[in-house]
């Protein structure tokens, strides 16, 4: 993939976007240079001419380097190229800025050689896995002690070279047991994953992390590299980009420590876990494997040159004391594992070995489908393990949920226990209190008693004191009651209502939320078990599917050799006379060239053979065309759909390579002219392939059918033609009788009013290209809406009553309508952002990766599609928005796609609909 996009590419926009560090004789600091570089996916102007401790060194000669930075992880990822070779190799590239990166590469004209990981990251998930899927020929690497899987395990002294550069393996554990550091070959640059960061260090907490290790590490691999050597961390929390040798020996506040007192320090950091931990280690874990369990035979072919006991060439040891020989790039570039390629060339079916020709063809074949299924393994591995580290996370959740629940009811408990002992309490002061002034009322009434009894001089003193006590006594009476009050007041929950009120309620939705919580995450649990164990599933379906291909095609192979080896011993030379002499199929193809005589001009549709994809013309191919993934499901339908001549599809003659066109096709035994039997390539064609009728479509014209099912395709294209002819013929004699039955009408009504002609739209759709349209709002009968050509698609819309111009996000015009949905995966089922265009020129809803068209990620031909419904169920549960997703039925699967808003949704709904059979034919 990369060769073809990368030649298209101009050397000298390349040129201006290297860091050029040669001829730079005073000195400068390029790796200065380089701070303000390449951050983000916009490379920046240079800034050149600083110096740094007076230092004259030239980090990177000749290099070309890019820091990247990914944001939510704070992470950095490097890119390393050489400018002549062009091999490059990234460090620590993160999932999310996959595109970014790959993107770069492209730009850059870089061939990614190896994707290395400095340790297994405990925040982020790596895209390594990702970019040697993506990267014909590429690799991932990491440092063997992590314990992850690579295709490349790195130890101490390994060097990975790339061009004339190489970066150096220095082991550098603490924060993890595998962590490395990557030593550029100059000693100039550093790369220090998360062992030393800018002023700080990787945190010691977690995945064998050790402070004494790390110590040791860092001052025993890091502190001994010359002192002007460029510092670039894996991390940076507070805005840095790069650091020197020197100034972290001096600057950083925990390493220029000693080593208790870093133990020290590490030991009271308390960071907390970083948030994608538990589902960050186990994808890491897992997704640099590739071929450490491909099987044997296919490892051991000339394309599989990499081999899991020995290393590439461009690894190796200094041990061996050898330069390491720069083989370049592995020259793989046959197989591709895109998402569209993989579609093209999977569920062949059976009848697919009959066209592949050759044995060599057929060989050809059951490699790329063994690399198919090794990658299908590892994309359905990969997410399995999401799903399950998901799983993990939110079984923790439901942990901590139900502990925090557990808790909240002890507190509560707790509080009523406390409420209850509180009231005891109280009661019985009370009562002691009640006892005391009871006793005090009958000492002070007893004195009262006593006072006539007393001598007269006395009595007036006693009768004062006894009048103060009485005073004394209510008093303490009236505060008794109060208390009392109070307490009978609050038991009786009329007093501090309010508080008491706000307190039980916070606990109780507090309970109600943790519960609620909890449920969540118990029906989440469940629906990720279901979803892991669906992937199961799927996975093992794919498998068996490939598998049954290659077992297929084994078969044929092994029929067709022994056939060809009948065939020599009756000619007595079997090799020689089968370079003259065609092969069966080939010679078959011959009468193809008819095709062309039979449809004339009519547009047919074409389906790409396995060959054809993995061909030189692959990217086009790729681009250009939509081919049923399940080929099996579309025959035993092809006699359900009726025939009609709107289903017959043009392939422009631009997105056919030569090859595609001398490839085995699908072949008839008769109705062929033979003067035509050395006429059949590309030119010939004229850039219209086999024909057939809607009925078939794309999957009609598939080279896994055999000759029955062409013979049949033929007579049901010749129906399809007469029944054409005919609707055309009756149109025309039906719009001529109305033409006759007005003419007397306009005569008079032109007097007054100018003839309704149809208008022609000049103005172009901003971002959807010039594209003059007749607007004609009324539909022609019989003639499907798509195939007409004044047929405006804007028009239709509004007429039935969406408001166009109010609907953000859809951009619609006379006969395209383009716009952002989210479409879930067919097989891995997450949900993507792509940029739709619905096509009336062209008769395809195709989706692109961004509005700016320029990576075709699929294709849905027109005739495919069967209906358009609103999603009502099915997706509910996993769609980003349930009530914004509907469905694309086509006749080989269900396509979900979620629009940005409820009128964008109508209007695309409303949109493809006219591309259906049904709303077609009335
Ligand atoms: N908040 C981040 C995690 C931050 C963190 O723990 N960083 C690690 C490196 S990534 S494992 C670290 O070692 N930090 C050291 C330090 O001193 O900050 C998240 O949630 O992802």
């Amino acid at each position: 993939m990369c060769s073809t996009v990368l030649n298209r590419i101009r050397p000298a926009l390349v040129r201006s976007l290297q860091l050029r560090t040669a001829g730079n004789s005073r000195g400068i600091l390029p790796g200065l240079v380089l701070v303000n570089m390449g951050l983000g996916s916009e490379p920046q102007p240079l800034r050149t001419g600083i110096r740094h401790y007076g230092l004259r060194i030239e980090p990177g000669k000749g290099l070309i380097f890019r820091q990247l930075f990914e944001s939510e992880s704070s992470t950095y990822t490097y890119l390393l190229g050489d400018p002549e070779s062009r091999e490059a190799v990234i460090i620590d590239p993160v999932l999310e800025t996959v595109e970014r990166d790959l993107k770069l590469l492209e730009e850059l004209e870089l061939t990614l050689k190896v994707a290395v990981n400095t340790h297994c990251h405990a925040d982020h998930i790596t895209s390594t896995g990702l970019l040697k899927r993506r990267v014909v020929g590429s690799k991932s690497a990491i440092c063997r002690m992590s314990g992850a899987t690579a295709d490349i395990l790195l130890s101490e002294g390994d060097h990975i070279t790339f061009g004339k550069h190489d970066l150096t393996v220095r082991e550098t554990p603490g924060h993890t047991d595998g962590c490395m550091t990557l030593v550029l070959g100059d000693q100039s640059m550093a790369f220090t994953g998360d062992a030393l960061l800018i002023r700080g260090c990787g945190r010691t907490d977690f995945q064998q992390g050790c402070s004494k290790r790390l110590y040791n590490s860092v001052h025993q691999k890091i502190f001994t590299l010359p002192e002007h050597c460029l510092v670039y961390p894996a991390h940076d929390y507070r805005g840095c980009t790069v650091s020197t040798v020197k100034e972290e020996k001096r600057f950083n506040p925990r390493l220029t420590k000693t080593l208790e007192e870093f133990v020290h320090i590490m030991a009271k950091l308390n960071l907390p876990k970083p948030a994608k931990i538990d589902i960050a280690v186990p994808a890491n874990l897992e997704c640099n494997k590739f071929q450490s369990d491909m099987p044997q035979h296919n490892m051991d072919t000339a394309r599989s040159q990499w081999e899991r006991v020995r290393r590439p060439p461009w690894i190796s040891r200094v041990a061996g004391g050898q330069s390491p020989a720069s083989s370049g790039a592995e020259s793989d570039t046959e197989s591709s594992s895109t998402e569209s390629d993989r579609s093209h060339s999977r569920h062949l079916g059976a009848g697919s070995a009959r066209f592949l020709g050759s044995p060599s063809m057929l060989q050809q074949r059951i490699m790329e489908l063994d690399q198919q299924r090794e990658e299908l393994k590892i994309e359905l591995q990969m997410e399995v393990a999401l799903l399950q580290g998901e799983l993990r996370m939110e079984r923790e959740q439901l942990r901590r949920h139900a502990q925090q629940l557990k808790r909240l009811q002890e507190k509560s408990r707790l509080r009523e226990a406390q409420r209850l002992a509180d009231i005891q309490q109280e009661q019985g002061s009370l009562e002691e209190e009640r006892e005391r002034l009871k006793e005090q009322r009958r000492r002070c009434e007893e004195k009262e008693r006593q006072i006539p009894t007393q001598p007269e001089s006395q009595r007036e003193q006693l009768l004062v004191q006894v009048q103060q006590e009485k005073e004394a006594l209510d008093l303490a009476v009236r505060a008794f009651e109060d208390r009392e009050f109070r307490f009978l007041e609050r038991e009786s929950g009329i007093d501090e209502e309010e508080e008491e009120e706000e307190c039980d309620g916070d606990m109780e939705r507090e309970v109600s939320r943790q519960q609620h919580a909890l449920n969540t995450a118990q029906e989440r649990v469940l629906q990720l078990e279901k979803q892991v164990k669906e992937m199961e599933r799927e996975r093992d379906r794919e498998m068996n599917a490939l598998r049954q291909e290659k077992r297929d095609l084994l078969h044929t192979s092994h029929k067709e050799s022994r056939a060809g080896r009948l065939k020599g011993g009756e000619t007595g030379s079997g090799s020689e006379t089968r370079g003259h002499e065609q092969h069966p199929i080939l010679k078959e193809k011959k009468p193809l060239s008819d095709w062309s005589n039979i449809t004339g001009s009519v547009p047919c549709v074409m389906s790409l053979t396995p060959l054809t994809i993995h061909k030189a013309g692959q990217e086009t191919n790729r681009d250009s065309a939509s081919v049923p993934r399940r080929r099996s499901s579309h025959r035993s339908r092809l006699t359900d759909r009726p025939v009609s001549a709107q289903g017959l599809l043009r392939m422009t003659p631009d997105s056919q390579s030569p090859e595609m066109l001398t490839s085995p096709l699908p072949l008839s035994a008769h109705h062929h002219n033979n003067s035509h039997s050395n006429g059949h390539r590309a030119g010939h064609y004229n850039g219209f392939l086999t024909p057939c009728s809607s009925a078939s479509s794309s999957r009609a014209a598939s080279p896994c059918l055999g000759l029955p099912d062409l013979v049949e395709m033929e007579r049901r294209l010749r129906e399809a033609r007469a029944e054409r002819e005919r609707l055309l013929k009756d149109r025309e004699e039906r719009r001529r009788a109305t033409a006759e039955e007005k003419r007397p009408r306009e005569t008079d009504s032109q007097k007054e009013e100018p003839t309704e002609q149809p208008q022609m739209t000049t103005e172009p759709e901003p971002g959807l290209g010039p594209e003059p349209v007749l607007v004609n709002c009324s539909p022609e009968p019989f003639l499907p809406l798509s195939l007409s050509a004044n047929f405006d698609l804007r028009a239709h819309i509004e007429l039935l009553g969406h408001g166009v111009a109010g609907c953000m996000g859809v951009h619609l015009s006379p006969r395209r309508c383009g716009g952002f949905l989210t479409k879930r995966g067919g097989r891995v089922k997450t949900w993507k952002r792509r940029w739709f265009l619905f096509d009336l020129n062209h008769r395809r809803l195709a989706y692109y990766t961004d509005h700016d068209e320029r990576k075709l990620k699929g294709v849905i031909y027109f005739q495919a599609i069967e209906e358009v419904y609103y999603d009502h169920l099915r997706t509910a549960t996993t769609s980003p928005r349930p009530s914004l997703t509907f469905c694309v039925k086509t006749y080989e699967r269900l396509f979900f796609l979620v629009a940005p808003s409820a009128e964008a949704m109508r209007i695309w709904m409303d949109v493809i609909v006219t591309a259906t059979d049904e709303h077609c034919r009335y």
